[in-house]
């Protein structure tokens, strides 16, 4: 099982799938050995055939030792790599969740500082572009120690120099590299920011795609898309090219190094005094020392796009989370208020928005929440949510039997000003309140919200597509839509932010009438300015300059 908290580093993730690397570099060395033993029977065998006399039949045993050798590294290796590849896949999987908790946790108060194209970059790209670290980056850079180290201790005895050469030469290799990598994390860097510029300028475009065609500025989008992406591609060119000078000088040092190997080996064999066994395994073992290193070399970069990636990734996970103290069940005895104890909130320090608040909405009352723009409504209503933690003061829900409870957000039910329908039927969209739903209790609700008689208009009844954020409705059966599918789901407390507002008075009045009914056996807020709804309240609260007082005056004039 992987843990799920804990260091948000690349180490730490590395450490959770410790065991599943850890596998992956013990096959990898027992690799490495099968190696040094292949070489050594393939080089006995070449010197027992061409110096020793020796019969093909006599090498048989070693040949089919050879085989063995072949066979067993080609599985150690699919195996390692599966092991690698396994586990990498299990902790992006895992982070992909626990990532997408931590913003549902923070919320969208707490995400308003970051740019929806930059979130799904950073949960697409960034979390994709770890795979390859912990799949090739880590088990490499251990290879990169044991069989090197391996060929080292086999080549000492055979050769003093060979060992000498081949000692020097190959630290060199991960020295340059780091080097070139300093300059190239840079790059990198930039480049990763490149990719969120234009994942967020995208999506900005196709988000605001009315907008622009309405005020002539959809060429000016385009061009500035296209131009971020041309820039992206000379980034990544860039980093292309610090790839290829990375490898092109790696060639150079360990041709350099093995052609030095053969030189001095090959001297002192005509010489006579070397023996042609040991010569020609120091030559076959001195290009699979250099081997890992390049193996590590073409997937440095993967190191350089994890740091990066992992940049945005950080941000996210840093975001406070308001709400991980929420419980998912519903509280079960029957709520009669909820209460805002001295309730202080605001978004940045030094700067409240409402002070003090102290209020009730009490279970079978239809609240009305009034104020200018900019007073502080939606900043109540979402510290009702939970959206918002407040700065002091608490919020706490009483049941029949004078329980006090803090947690009891899940009892909510939410109609915000502009409604989320997703792609699907209108039964989909209704059934996302309670999935077992049937047919009857849809049109029940339907009716309720006064949203039946335009469904059933609708050329499939419930089963229309109504496509994301139901385009193909007006606003006010959106709204509708939206009141039907909380109705659905019975919630102890009811909140809707202006309900009404895009409603024509007919159905203003039915929606307002099917809102007063709810709020018979429910805690029921409303956020409205004026229209029909205000008639049905029983309490009129107006936010003013941070503070929350009752407006009696506004009922005496409804009633
Ligand atoms: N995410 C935020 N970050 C910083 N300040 C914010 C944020 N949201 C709202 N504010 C500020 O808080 C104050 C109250 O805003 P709020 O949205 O609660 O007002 P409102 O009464 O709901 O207004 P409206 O009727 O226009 O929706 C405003 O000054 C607003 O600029």
């Amino acid at each position: 099982m992987m843990q799920s908290s804990g260091n948000k580093t690349l180490a730490g993730f590395t450490r959770r799938i410790s065991l599943w690397l850890g596998v992956a570099v013990l096959l990898g060395g027992v690799g490495a050995v099968l190696l040094v033993l292949q070489l050594t029977v393939f080089a006995r065998i070449v010197a027992d055939l061409a110096f020793g006399q020796h019969a093909l039949v006599a090498e048989m045993p070693a040949l089919k030792w050879l085989v063995f050798f072949l066979v067993a590294r080609g599985l150690l290796q699919w195996a390692a790599d599966m092991a690698a590849t396994q586990g990498s896949l299990r902790l992006i999987s895992s982070l992909r969740s626990e990532l997408l908790q931590h913003l549902f946790n923070v919320g969208p108060v707490g995400m308003a500082s970051h740019t929806t194209g930059e979130t799904v970059t950073a949960l697409d790209a960034g979390l994709e572009g770890l795979e390859p670290y912990f799949a090739q980056y880590i088990p490499r850079a251990a290879m990169m120690v044991v069989l090197p180290f391996m060929i080292l201790v086999t080549v000492l005895p055979l050769d003093g120099w060979s060992f000498l050469i081949l000692a020097c030469t190959g630290p060199l290799i991960p020295v340059f590299m780091a080097l070139v990598g300093y300059r190239a994390q840079a790059i990198m860097d930039r480049q990763w920011t490149q990719l969120l510029l234009l994942g967020s300028s995208f999506l900005d475009a196709l988000q605001g795609m009315t907008s622009l065609r309405l005020f002539g500025r959809a060429r000016d989008a385009v061009a500035a898309v296209a131009g971020m992406a041309d820039e992206y591609r000379c980034t990544t060119m860039s980093v292309m090219k610090v790839a290829f000078l990375t490898s092109a000088v790696l060639e150079f040092f360990a041709s350099l190094s093995i052609a030095l190997v053969a030189v001095v080996f090959g001297a002192r064999l005509l010489e006579g005094r070397a023996d042609f066994q040991s010569a020609f395994l120091v030559l076959l073992l001195a290009p699979e020392y250099f081997m890992p290193l390049r193996a590590f070399s073409a997937s440095y970069h993967a190191r350089q796009n994890a740091t990066a990636a992992m940049a945005g990734i950080s941000k996210l996970f840093a975001l406070p989370s308001v709400a991980t103290c929420h419980s998912n069940q519903p509280i079960t005895e029957p709520l009669v208020s909820v209460r805002c104890e001295n309730l202080s909130a605001g978004y940045e320090a030094n700067r409240p928005v409402l002070s003090n608040v102290n209020c009730t909405f009490a279970r079978g009352t239809l609240s009305l929440i009034m104020g200018e723009s900019g007073a502080g409504k939606t900043t109540l209503v979402r510290l009702l949510l939970g959206l918002l933690s407040p700065v002091a003061g608490r919020i706490v829900a009483e049941d029949v039997h004078g329980a006090i409870h803090a947690h009891w957000q899940s009892s909510i039910g939410w109609v915000p000003q502009r409604p989320c329908l997703i792609h699907g039927t209108v039964a989909e969209n209704l059934r996302l309140a309670n999935p077992q739903a049937d047919i009857e209790s849809l049109r029940n609700v339907a009716r309720q919200a006064d949203a039946l008689s335009f469904i059933e208009a609708l050329p499939q009844g419930f089963d229309t597509p109504i496509g994301e954020r139901g385009v193909c409705l007006s606003g006010g059966q959106v709204q509708r839509l939206a009141l039907a599918r909380v109705l659905l789901r019975n919630p102890q407390i009811l909140i809707l932010d202006e309900p009404t507002a895009h409603l024509d008075p007919v159905s203003e009045q039915c929606v307002a009438a099917a809102i007063a009914r709810a709020a018979l056996n429910r805690i029921v807020i409303v956020i409205a300015h004026r229209g029909a709804i205000i008639n049905y309240a029983r309490q009129v609260l107006r936010v003013h300059k941070g503070q929350v007082c009752s407006v009696p005056e506004m009922l005496e004039h409804a009633a």
